[in-house]
């Protein structure tokens, strides 16, 4: 007989987004005694106000731009308009379809479920909703929420969240930042027939990605006729009647109906009775965390965005298994930060995986292999604002490939397949060895010969 247990539960989750709900779910699949708390929505962000209702909303501009080419392919469609109550409607049946599985299939596995926020009152002991419990276990998956600059007037700015409210189409729209948010909003609403400006503080978007890309997104966005203004940030909105003025720190002026702050977000680790429990953070709110995803209190852990290390649903995903089948499971194992695929859903939309040019030229030679080409079907329909831009990059020495990128239509896609052989260190001699698929612009990735360019000889030298 075992011993009599010393906690309601083996493992108590706070939150049921992407991260907590796979922990949670695996976890008893282990067979350990379970329970989750979701306080807003099971499937949390990506699920209710992220990558799935954007994804749809931007499947719905998509066909707008689609029915405006198919005249040049013989199609008369009559002129395109959009009925913005339709995709709301379809679009938030579709989440709370998703949402209320996720919440289903806990309950199917056996995890007990809180609809309620949490918090800690010690170590081993949370408040939920008006409940106590205890764990021998505690994992903290709760989350990200936007940020909202401190300026005057910030409080006549949407966040993210609320574009999923929104009953109807703003006419002009201010989108600030340039991140992945700002972009695919801002192209989003442009081609659902908003007039939009997007303001950031860089002189390209998207840092972190390739700098080619970088510029190649900007330049097809702009092409698409979104107004873009680098290196600005607001410094004030005010009201007149409905219309938001927004002063920027350059001190121009942008009127809008509807402004957007697309400036990040932070670790939602308020309220959380992070001192009852002695859990330390790091600068920034990000809950600190070791490489087994435990924090600084033995039993207590930390997975997804709250930790702010690559805040992607894929990865929190992975994160929560791999955390599940370590602590309950016979096969501890990590999931890996190296070479996350990323996309972000602009049109074209873009893709990358490994390093960039610029990372990889710090560590010595590469070659650069690119190619950028109108896709044929914009052949037909003429359109300038659709070029392709694909990209490798080759370790000179080895010839193993560190990193692709592409811009241009389908390149999330197509980014799966190559991920796999970047994560594997296959060679560009193995890609070279594949035979393409005709006619596609995937096939650019088996069938670019020639380098563009060597980089990143001196930094051989300095090492
Ligand atoms: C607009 C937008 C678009 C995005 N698009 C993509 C995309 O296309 N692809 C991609 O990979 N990623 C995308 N992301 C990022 C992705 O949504 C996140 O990386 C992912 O959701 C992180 O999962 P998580 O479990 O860590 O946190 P979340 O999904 O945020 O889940 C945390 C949950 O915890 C709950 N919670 C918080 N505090 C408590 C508490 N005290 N008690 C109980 N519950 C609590 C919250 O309500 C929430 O449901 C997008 C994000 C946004 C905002
Ligand atoms: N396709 C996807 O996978 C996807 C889509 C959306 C979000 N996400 C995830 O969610 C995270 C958050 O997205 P995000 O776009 O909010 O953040 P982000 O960190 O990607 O971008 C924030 C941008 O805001 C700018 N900024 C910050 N303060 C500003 C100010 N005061 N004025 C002007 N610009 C300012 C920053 O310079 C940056 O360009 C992303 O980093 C990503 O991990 C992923």
């Amino acid at each position: 007989m075992s011993a009599p247990h010393p906690h309601d539960f083996d493992l108590f989750v706070i939150g049921g987004g992407s991260a907590g709900v796979r922990l949670a779910r695996i976890a008893a699949g282990h067979g350990a005694k379970v329970g989750i708390a979701e306080g807003r929505f099971w499937g949390g962000t990506c699920v209710n106000v992220g990558c799935v209702p954007k994804k749809l909303m931007v499947q719905a501009a998509e066909y707008g731009e689609w029915a405006k080419d198919a005249a040049a392919f013989g199609w008369h469609l009559g002129e395109a308009t959009h009925d913005w109550p339709t995709l709301v409607r379809a679009r938030d049946m579709e989440v709370a379809r998703l949402s209320g599985i996720y919440g289903r299939m806990l309950g199917g596995v056996g995890v007990q479920t809180f609809e309620c926020y949490a918090h800690f009152t010690g170590p081993h002991e949370l408040k939920v909703g008006d409940r106590t419990v205890t764990a021998n276990r505690i994992v903290i998956a709760v989350g990200g929420s936007p940020i909202r600059p401190d300026i005057p007037g910030a409080e006549h700015a949407l966040i993210s969240d609320d574009l999923f409210t929104l009953q109807e189409r703003p006419r002009r729209v201010l989108m600030i930042g340039g991140g992945y948010i700002g972009l695919e909003f801002a192209n989003m609403l442009h081609n659902l027939g908003s007039e939009v400006t997007l303001a950031y503080r860089q002189q390209l978007p998207l840092r972190g990605f390739d700098h080619e890309l970088r510029e190649v997104a900007a330049e097809s966005l702009a092409a698409s006729g979104l107004t873009i203004l680098p290196g600005e940030s607001p410094v004030e909105i005010t009201l007149s009647g409905e219309t938001r003025i927004v002063r920027m720190a350059s001190g121009k002026v942008v009127e809008a109906d509807a402004v957007f702050f697309a400036t990040g977000r932070k670790p939602a680790t308020k309220g959380l009775g992070l001192d009852a429990a002695g859990v330390n953070c790091r600068e920034g709110a990000a809950i600190a965390v070791d490489d087994d995803h435990a924090t600084n209190v033995p039993h207590i852990y930390a997975i997804g965005d709250v930790t702010d290390r690559v805040n992607l649903t894929p990865m929190a995903i992975a994160v929560g298994h791999a955390l599940a089948d370590t602590l309950f499971g016979s096969r501890p194992r990590h999931a890996s930060y190296e070479n996350v695929p990323k996309a972000v859903f602009i049109s074209p939309p873009m893709a990358s995986v490994g390093l960039t040019e610029e990372e990889a030229a710090l560590r010595g030679p590469v070659e650069i292999y690119t190619s950028r080409f109108t896709p044929m079907r914009h052949t037909i329909t003429r359109r300038t604002d659709r070029k392709t831009l694909m990209k490798l990059v080759v370790e000179a020495e080895t010839g193993c490939l560190l990193g692709a990128h592409m811009l241009g239509e389908e390149a999330p896609e197509i980014m799966q397949g190559i991920a796999v052989a970047v994560v594997n260190r296959l060679t560009k001699a193995q890609l070279d060895a594949t035979i393409g698929i005709h006619p596609t612009a995937a096939e650019e990735f088996v069938t670019m010969r020639v380098a563009t360019r060597r980089v990143g000889e001196g930094a051989a030298k300095a090492a």
